[in-house]
């Protein structure tokens, strides 16, 4: 459904007088197949408007190509807009008119026929949650509701493709929940591609197949939320040692086992092993032989923010 190869876009700034460029986007190399869902994820500058932007044909790339639902991106556009949904950060509804219009109009817009609009429409009003909301001003509606409105906008043509650009940024943690619903059941009923930016970890866990991490322009992991944990992070072993006499040769049985130096801050040990559950049995019964008595032990399996700190050095939750 995308293939990109070596898509690249720099651009030229200015700093008083000196003229500068910012290598928004370097080389990115990216494939997604029908009927998945991924989760574009990067911290903050890290090129993922500016990637999507090229993907939906509205700024072209300095370099690279890129087909998106069959189509060139640079050769031809309209195609490309026709096969996709896009709906931006921002939104696309006009305070004033009525939902109902509005989702007919934007139809009408993308060459649908107007009844065949509405119909499409209040289907879309229906599955979405916006039943009795048609003749409403999007300006009257919840923030939850304004952003199934946005969606639905972006689905009125039936693309087989639709990008979501941050769709659930400044949503209650409820509203969210309902959004990823929803989002799923476009994969799962309409057998709808999606690809979707965002700055949450756990709504990128719970939704996408398959994420993508961009940092400085580049893709640095590309895989599922499981094995990105589990490669990139490992479980934490923790342990808190009973005397401070322990914690060294606690800390040399911890490196041992994890081939690497162990973590110690006051009388807490800690390392990150692939699985900490084979491991744990024996670690137990080493400690007990070398007489090392534990306050207590946790495993904390990884999150998605710990393969954020290890693969970009920072921290995704500083940005949420
Ligand atoms: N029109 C522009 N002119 C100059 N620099 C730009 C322009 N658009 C983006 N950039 C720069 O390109 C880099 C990537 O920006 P981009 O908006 O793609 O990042 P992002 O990952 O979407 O960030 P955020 O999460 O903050 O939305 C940043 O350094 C940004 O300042």
């Amino acid at each position: 459904m995308i293939h990109a190869r070596g898509l690249s876009r720099t651009f030229d700034t200015k700093h008083g007088r000196e003229k500068k460029q910012v290598q928004a986007v370097q080389g990115v190399d990216l494939d997604v197949e029908a009927g998945e869902i991924v989760g574009f994820l990067g911290p903050n500058g890290a090129g993922k408007t500016t990637t999507l932007r090229m993907l939906t044909t509205l700024l072209k790339p300095t370099a690279g190509t890129a087909t998106v639902a069959g189509f060139d991106v640079a050769t031809q556009p309209v195609d490309v807009r026709r096969s996709i949904g896009y709906v931006s950060q921002s939104g696309s509804t006009s305070p004033e008119a009525l939902a109902g219009e509005e989702i007919v109009d934007h139809g009408m817009l993308y060459g649908v026929g107007k009844q065949q609009a509405e119909r499409r429409g209040r289907e879309l009003f229906e599955q979405l949650d916006l039943d009795g909301l048609w003749t409403r001003q999007p300006r009257t509606l919840s923030g939850g509701q304004r952003r199934r409105l946005d969606i639905a906008m972006g689905l009125v043509h039936d693309p087989g493709l639709v990008f979501l650009d941050e769709p659930t940024t400044g949503l209650d943690p409820q509203a969210r929940a309902n959004l990823w619903t929803h989002i799923s059941a476009l994969r799962s009923e309409r057998g709808s591609t999606v690809f979707l930016t965002t700055h949450y970890l756990d709504e990128a866990d719970a939704l996408c197949d398959r994420i993508l991490v961009i940092d400085h322009g580049e893709i640095v992991a590309s895989d599922t939320p499981e094995s990105l944990k589990r490669q990139v992070a490992g479980d934490l072993i923790e342990l808190i040692v009973l005397s401070a006499d322990q914690v060294a040769p606690a800390a040399a049985r911890l490196s041992a086992l994890a081939g690497a130096d162990a973590e110690v801050a006051d009388r807490t040990v800690s390392v990150r092993v692939p699985r900490a559950g084979t491991e744990l049995p024996g670690l137990l019964r080493s400690l007990d032989a070398d007489g090392i008595a534990l306050e207590s032990i946790e495993v904390r399996r990884p999150t998605l923010d710990d393969v954020f700190l290890e693969l970009t050095g920072r921290s995704l939750r500083e940005h949420a």
